[in-house]
């Protein structure tokens, strides 16, 4: 069966004709095909209706119409006069119109040297074949030749409606499309040139190189050497969320916060001036604001709304007159009232719900029971539409409920409606595996049906890096200052200082390294409390491990790892903060490990036993 991308069931057809073409290539065609339905393809980004690519067969472009033969006056090689409802309309003649689209696309591939063909008679033209084509939907082989059509469009570029029947044999429908290519010649796409050519095909499953957690797909930018695209259960599944409930299972670094990004700019762009806004909440605070930051680069911060949920429920009880709780509580007790007073305030309808178009939850793991039964009310009922990212490894916030819970009981219908991403692509296979030293209990249950919490275990994309440094001093301060000393020579190698991070346990150890930095005369911005986090800044980002939830940077320095877990400290509990922290380095990790705790010790025995 053929990739469909969207799921079928998330497709929206012009026609009956349309969705028995898609079901048909979908179950006639092998698992090594990829079928697109209409989407925007090129550089004018066209939407051909079907798009096909297989690694031997090449590119084949399909238009359908589903004409009768009666709706058709006259068809030339040009153009094709129709009556589809009554009235007459003049149309270029459909072949064309899919062999125009195929030239944009080819021209497109062909400016990239890895997809042309590098020698001989055709050098410079594409390294596989492509073709186009049409299908009648509701015009049999007989009619088409009976009135003449093939003078208009030569009979091997198209299938009738006969010829797509289910009983259709396999392999006389394959050969139907394989006629469709002018040429067959070439050996086949390897695997990073499938990549590149969806990279330049499909600029929305473009994967930001560095920096910023979401593409821009610059259109018109030079072709960068290195083209990284959504893996195909990314892809199918962005493409695939509509209206209704999602849970999306993922472990850390495998997209999550991407296909969030993609449905939210989805969803923006076809949204018009009456649309409710689209809401984006996260647990931790940095988090909130570098997808503010993100959704603010893109002009379309005011459809996107980024918040964490504290601040969500802050402005909610502002905007709807309810007093705040006093400045005079504890931190703890003033968030806990915050919420408590929205939903009091939703219950009793000072506050509506219904209020966003959909909303979108990175870190659900952290978020509690009642917060959810809060946010599922505040979607409207209309959409219904709830996207809730979750990875159980990372819930250091709220592990209280993890027993007793279940989707259905928050209000989020997920049963049917669950993704699981299992590939790690934030980190180089040398990083996750000294993540998983620490973290390896909390990675070992598998996954145990819909409506439960699974726990996944990380697969590595494979991607190398250097071995995780692991520095052992005879105490904290020489640590800050070895560690220091490493992030210059890190600078030194070309790294910004905007890409490396300092990941502390605590606070005490936060400005033991705070200090070593300004002794050194490095720049850097310390997180100390809500606002002191600002995503753009080249400097140093120092913050406390559990608020980097979310965050990555190219080097991460894990401060105090030998003194974890805290004496009297949940040794689980301080497994999966570490787990966090050590999964936001992209490139270079490096950690103090001197102290006299089990993880340091275990990190040292297993990555430099010497
Ligand atoms: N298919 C892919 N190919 C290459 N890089 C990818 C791919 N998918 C995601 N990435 C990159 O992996 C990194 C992690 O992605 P993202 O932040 O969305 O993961 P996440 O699941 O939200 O992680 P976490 O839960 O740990 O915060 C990002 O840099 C993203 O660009």
């Amino acid at each position: 069966m053929a990739i469909l991308i969207p799921a079928l069931g998330a497709c929206s057809f012009d026609s009956t004709g349309e969705r028995r073409l898609a079901e048909r290539l979908e179950q006639k065609l092998d698992a090594d095909y990829l079928l697109w339905h209409n989407v925007p393809i090129g550089p004018k980004q066209t939407h051909p209706d079907f798009v096909l690519l297989h690694p031997r067969r090449g590119l084949l472009i399909l238009e359908t119409k589903d004409w009768k033969l009666d709706t058709i006056q006259r068809a030339t090689k040009q153009m094709w006069e129709i009556i589809p409802n009554g009235q007459l309309k003049v149309v270029i003649n459909p072949l064309a119109q899919a062999r125009h689209c195929a030239i944009q696309v080819v021209n497109a591939l062909e400016r990239d040297a890895q997809l042309v063909q590098s020698e001989g008679a055709h050098q410079g033209k594409l390294a596989f074949p492509w073709g186009h084509g049409v299908v009648f939907t509701r015009i049999t082989r007989k009619q088409f030749e009976a009135a003449g059509l093939g003078e208009a469009i030569e009979p091997h570029y198209v299938i009738c409606k006969d010829e797509m029947e289910e009983s259709a044999d396999v392999e006389e429908f394959q050969q139907r499309l394989w006629n469709m290519f002018p040429h067959a010649f070439g050996g086949a796409m390897s695997l990073p040139q499938l990549d590149r050519a969806r990279w330049i095909m499909f600029p929305q499953v473009r994967v930001q190189t560095q920096g910023a957690l979401f593409d821009d797909s610059d259109l018109d930018a030079e072709l960068p050497s290195i083209m990284r695209v959504m893996d195909l259960q990314q892809e199918q599944l962005a493409r695939s969320l509509g209206d209704g409930h999602r849970v999306i299972h993922g472990v850390a670094g495998s997209g999550k916060t991407m296909i969030l990004g993609y449905r939210a700019e989805y969803l923006a762009k076809a949204s018009t001036a009456s649309s409710k806004p689209t809401l984006i909440l996260c647990f931790n605070e940095p988090l909130g604001v570098k997808l503010h930051s993100v959704m603010d680069a893109k002009g379309l911060a005011d459809r996107v709304h980024a918040r964490h949920f504290h601040k969500w429920c802050r402005d909610q009880l502002q905007a709807f007159g309810q007093t705040l709780p006093s400045t005079n509580a504890s931190s703890a007790q003033y968030v806990a009232e915050l919420v408590d007073r929205v939903i009091h305030a939703v219950r009793l309808k000072f506050i509506p719900s219904g209020q966003y178009q959909a909303i979108l939850i990175d870190e659900g793991h952290d978020f509690a029971p009642e917060w959810l039964t809060l946010v599922t009310q505040m979607v409207d009922p209309t959409t219904n539409s709830l996207l809730l990212l979750y990875d159980d490894a990372q819930s250091i916030f709220a592990r209280a409920r993890s027993k007793q819970f279940s989707f259905k009981s928050v209000g989020v219908q997920a049963q049917g409606r669950t993704t699981i991403l299992k590939i790690n692509y934030r980190n180089t296979k040398q990083i996750l595996q000294t993540a998983s030293l620490v973290a390896a209990d909390l990675l070992t249950a598998e996954y145990q049906g819909d409506d439960r919490i699974p726990l996944v275990k990380p697969i590595s994309c494979g991607r190398d890096g250097p071995a995780p440094l692991i520095i052992k001093l005879h105490n904290l301060r020489d640590e800050a200052y070895a560690i220091a000393d490493h992030l210059t020579s890190a600078h030194k190698e070309g790294f910004a200082w905007g890409d490396m991070a300092v990941l502390c346990p605590n606070w005490e150890v936060m400005r033991l390294f705070e200090s070593a930095l300004q002794h050194r005369h490095m720049p850097h911005q310390t997180r100390w409390r809500r606002g002191d986090y600002t995503p753009e800044g080249d400097c140093i980002k120092v913050m406390t491990m559990k608020v980097s939830k979310g965050l990555e940077f190219p080097v991460v320095a894990l401060a105090g790892v030998g003194h974890m877990p805290a004496p009297g400290e949940d040794e689980k509990d301080a497994a999966r903060v570490f787990y966090v922290a050590a999964t936001r380095a992209t490139h270079r990790l490096v950690m103090g490990v001197g102290g006299p705790s089990t993880f340091g010790s275990t990190l040292q025995y297993k990555i430099d036993p010497a």
